[in-house]
């Protein structure tokens, strides 16, 4: 029998186990901390995950950690560092990237609740398109970057004096992930990855003579349906970088779902190991392949292959998976037990610190249920993941009954991944006629509320101060009781209504206040999901959220939102719109059951949350907003998926809102992506009112919209929320402006909202206020100005245009077009 197999990681949360790091950033940020103090807990944070996963045994330690970003992180050591930034340096640069008025853009890391920093690569970083030969040959010219290897290098250095030389493994995004992740750049991925490879190559230089075991190469796009088509761009920038490396093992890390086309080239790039996802995302449709793909292409025999079979997504303890899938691929012989290194399906990051914080975590009656200790039994956060892997690695190896089974256990996976899709089918069986709305939204419409054109709202959630979360604490720790802190939640409501009244806005919100998290707030309230108290995972920089588990078949127990849209309805006589959230990001946010599919775990959320809409409406509530912004992050890696997964998950928001009445209008609300690859099925959600992130000031998504047809009403944002620059009116007017330009809606002005691009709980109040009085002033000046014209209704887009003081702009004729 072969002897133990090696193990590794490939990346670990990195906030600490007490969020360290979260709030040595906001001291920081405040003023009230150095740099130098900073640094200090970042280091120890990141010094004390290494030691853990030193301390467990595992070989080969991917040195995870950040000060906010590992995509900034690369921008930084690359030096492709957009010219608004040059100025600066050091921390003040970095966070000047990271935060802020003039930041780069934050996007979703692949299918995650994870944002990263978006790398702008347009000609002022990567030089001019048309730069000679010699540029787009890999000479690295016409790159304008500032490289700085100080931050990896002092890594890597620390690193090794926590776990020594042989097990600290820098990580890096590999070139063509960071690419593929990037904005701006106007040159094909080959030639951009070649102005950056000479940077790369340079640094794997510098870590090999500082005594690298090996670097870590992340590409998860490898995993996605466009990283099959890079296989070119691939071949050239990993035989330039193997060369680079010399005799550092170079380790090329894919992880979110398995290489699909990509595999047969990938596992030959000319890299000394491989690690893949054998997981995928839990509860998907199709699980990864990997474990096909190994057995019917093989695996290089002069490679190591990383086996992510620990789930590093899931928090749930592996149930026999693993060892299975190990044992099957050794029985396959595509890979021997001295090439076989055992690490976690994706990196831990997105999974809490560590269950036994939370199980020691105080309990009060308030926040019961507490994870039962059966339950706990099958759960395990990163530092369980990291001890899973070494166990598994131990056994894997040896013999002894579990071994006999191999065949076995193999039949139970095919058999788990046939009934995940006949479960997906079951929970489709749901009454057709309850997805769908009573009427069409044509003649829905003309029964809801009529207000003057450009309609103002906001997006649902007002600041969440330090007062706020003081009285939760204050409520956990007993010092206030149930009925106390509702009466003070109630005033934090008044409060918001008042605001909102003395501003002129037209549709109310509550704001939110009485919520912890709009995904973690229906946690708590479900039957079949639990919460944490120390759950913690990054979400982006210092912000963090603590996803609730999926345990059991989801149901209602009783009202969820009502109480509050009765309070905030009691202070005014303007509408006030109910808020939920829909059930595809609630299920996107939390940790899902892997026992069913995903589709029925949305189908069940659905069923709950409909007798919310019905409650709320039984309330009185007229207007409901269904938040879903999770839909669009959720869509598979591989496109050949999407129909499927955007099939129930639209399904599932219909589901909910179906029971609405005609005349209740349903407002939904998406951001933090780009939609244009997903239109259609945002039609099919049927919603009144699509109030939408709008950031891009190329307005794309207002044309893209209007080009597909959208024609119910809609609410782009007209500012960014994720600073506190106060926008202008001019600015917002210019909006406002350029949606009646895009032509959507044709003339239909009381069916553009404005509203900015999504709630406000990240803000504070001054800025909040100060933007939302210039935000009502612009919607009121663009409607006196619409006006001045014959009649709102019929007044055509140029003639509107012209009212509004811009153009009809386009080079369409401004007097026929109508
Ligand atoms: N689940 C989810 N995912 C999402 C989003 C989202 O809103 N929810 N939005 C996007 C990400 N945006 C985000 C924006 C803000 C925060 C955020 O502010 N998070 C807070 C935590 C929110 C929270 O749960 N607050 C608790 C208090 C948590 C806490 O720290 N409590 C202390 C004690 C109280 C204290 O000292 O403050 C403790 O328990 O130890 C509350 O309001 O009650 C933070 O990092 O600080 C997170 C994500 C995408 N993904
Ligand atoms: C991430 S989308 C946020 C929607 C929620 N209603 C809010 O305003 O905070
Ligand atoms: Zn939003």
């Amino acid at each position: 029998m072969a002897a133990k197999l090696s193990t590794s990681t490939i990346g670990f949360p990195r906030i600490g186990d007490q969020r360290q790091l979260k709030f040595a950033m906001e001291s920081f940020f405040k003023g009230d901390s150095s740099e130098a103090e900073l640094l200090a807990v970042a280091h120890k944070v990141q010094s004390d995950a290494w030691a853990l996963q030193k301390a467990a045994g595992i070989a080969l330690i991917g040195l995870d950690g950040t000060l906010y970003d590992q995509v900034l992180d690369t921008v930084t050591w690359l030096g492709a560092i957009p010219p608004r930034f040059k100025g600066l340096s050091g921390l003040q640069r970095y966070y000047a990237m990271a935060r802020g008025g003039t930041a780069l853009d934050m996007s979703k890391f692949f299918d995650t609740n994870y944002h990263y920093l978006v790398p702008e690569l347009g000609p002022d970083v990567l030089g001019p398109a048309t730069a000679d030969a010699a540029a787009a040959n890999g000479a690295g010219g016409g790159a304008v970057l500032q490289p700085d290897f100080s931050g990896p290098l002092d890594k890597l250095a620390r690193g090794q004096a926590v776990v020594g030389r042989e097990h600290a493994v820098p990580i890096l995004i590999g070139p063509i992930t960071f690419v593929a992740l990037s904005r701006g750049c106007e040159l094909p991925l080959g030639e951009a990855v070649s102005r950056l490879l000479p940077t790369y190559c340079a640094l794997l230089q510098q870590l090999a003579a500082a005594g690298a075991p090996e670097v870590q190469l992340h590409e998860p796009v490898l995993a996605t349906s466009a990283g099959a088509g890079m296989r070119a761009e691939c071949e050239a920038a990993y035989g330039r970088l193997a060369q680079a490396a010399g005799s550092m093992p170079l380790h090329l890390v894919t992880y979110y779902d398995d290489l699909g086309a990509a595999y047969p080239w990938a596992v030959q790039l000319p890299v000394a190991a491989v690690s893949l996802d054998f997981l995928g995302p839990p509860g998907a449709a199709v699980p990864s392949q990997t474990l096909a793909l190994l057995k019917q292409h093989g695996f290089p025999a002069d490679k190591r292959l990383g086996a992510g079979v620990v789930d590093g997504r899931s928090v749930w303890k592996d149930d026999g998976t693993a060892l299975a899938m190990l044992r099957e691929l050794l029985g396959s012989g595509a890979v021997s037990a001295d090439r076989l290194v055992v690490t976690s399906s994706a990196p831990l990051q997105h999974l809490p610190y560590d269950l036994g914080l939370e199980l020691e975590a105080p309990k009060t009656p308030e926040a019961e249920p507490h994870l039962p200790p059966a339950l706990a039994a099958r759960l395990g956060f990163a530092k369980q993941k990291v001890e899973e892997i070494v166990a598994v690695a131990g056994l894997a190896a040896s013999s002894g009954a579990a071994a006999d089974d191999d065949g076995g256990r193999g039949q139970q996976l095919l058999l788990r991944q046939r009934e995940r899709a006949e479960d997906h089918r079951a929970g489709l069986n749901i009454a057709e006629e309850l997805f769908s709305r009573p009427q069409p939204y044509d003649v829905r419409r003309g029964q809801q509320l009529q207000l003057h054109p450009f309609p103002t709202t906001t997006i649902g959630s007002f600041p969440q101060t330090a007062e706020v979360r003081r009285l939760r604490q204050q409520l956990k720790s007993g010092r206030l009781s149930q009925a106390e802190y509702e009466g003070l939640i109630a005033g934090h409501i008044a409060h918001a209504v008042g605001v909102q009244e003395a501003l002129g806005i037209d549709v109310l919100v509550h704001g939110e206040a009485e919520r912890t998290d709009m995904v973690e707030y229906f946690g708590m309230q479900l039957g079949g999901m639990l919460f944490t108290r120390a759950g913690w995972v990054q979400s982006y920089g210092s912000r963090c959220v603590r996803p609730p588990l999926v345990v059991d078949d989801i149901s209602y127990r009783g009202p969820m939102t009502c109480w509050e849209y009765k309070v905030a309805s009691a202070y005014t006589r303007k509408p006030v719109k109910g808020m939920l959230t829909g059930p595809v990001t609630i299920l996107n946010w939390s940790f899902p059951r892997k026992d069913i599919s995903r589709a029925a775990q949305a189908m069940q959320l659905a069923l709950a949350l409909r007798q919310e809409v019905a409650a709320l409406e039984a309330a009185g509530c007229s207007i409901i907003q269904v938040d879903d912004p999770a839909l669009r992050e959720g869509l598979p890696l591989k496109r050949e998926r999407w129909a499927s997964y955007l099939g129930w998950a639209v399904d599932a928001f219909r589901l909910c809102t179906g029971v609405a009445a005609a005349g209740t209008q349903v407002v939904t609300h998406l951001c933090y992506s780009d939609f244009d690859d997903i239109l259609p099925a945002i039609d099919r959600m049927d919603a009144d009112v699509l109030t939408i992130e709008n950031s891009r000031s190329d307005n794309a998504m207002m044309a893209a919209l209007a080009a597909a047809g959208y024609g119910r009403d809609i609410g782009p944002g007209v500012y960014d929320v994720h600073s506190p620059v106060v926008p202008s009116v001019e600015f917002i007017k210019s909006r406002i402006r350029s949606f009646v330009d895009s032509g959507i809606l044709s003339g239909r002005y009381d069916r553009i909202w404005v509203n900015p691009d999504c709630g406000l709980k990240t803000r504070g109040w001054p800025e909040t206020i100060a933007a939302l009085r210039n935000m009502v002033e612009a919607a009121a000046q663009a409607r006196a100005e619409l006006q001045q014209l014959q009649g709102v209704a019929g007044a055509g887009k140029a003639e509107a245009a012209q009212a509004l003081g811009g153009s009809a702009g386009t080079g369409r004729c401004v007097d026929c077009c109508h």
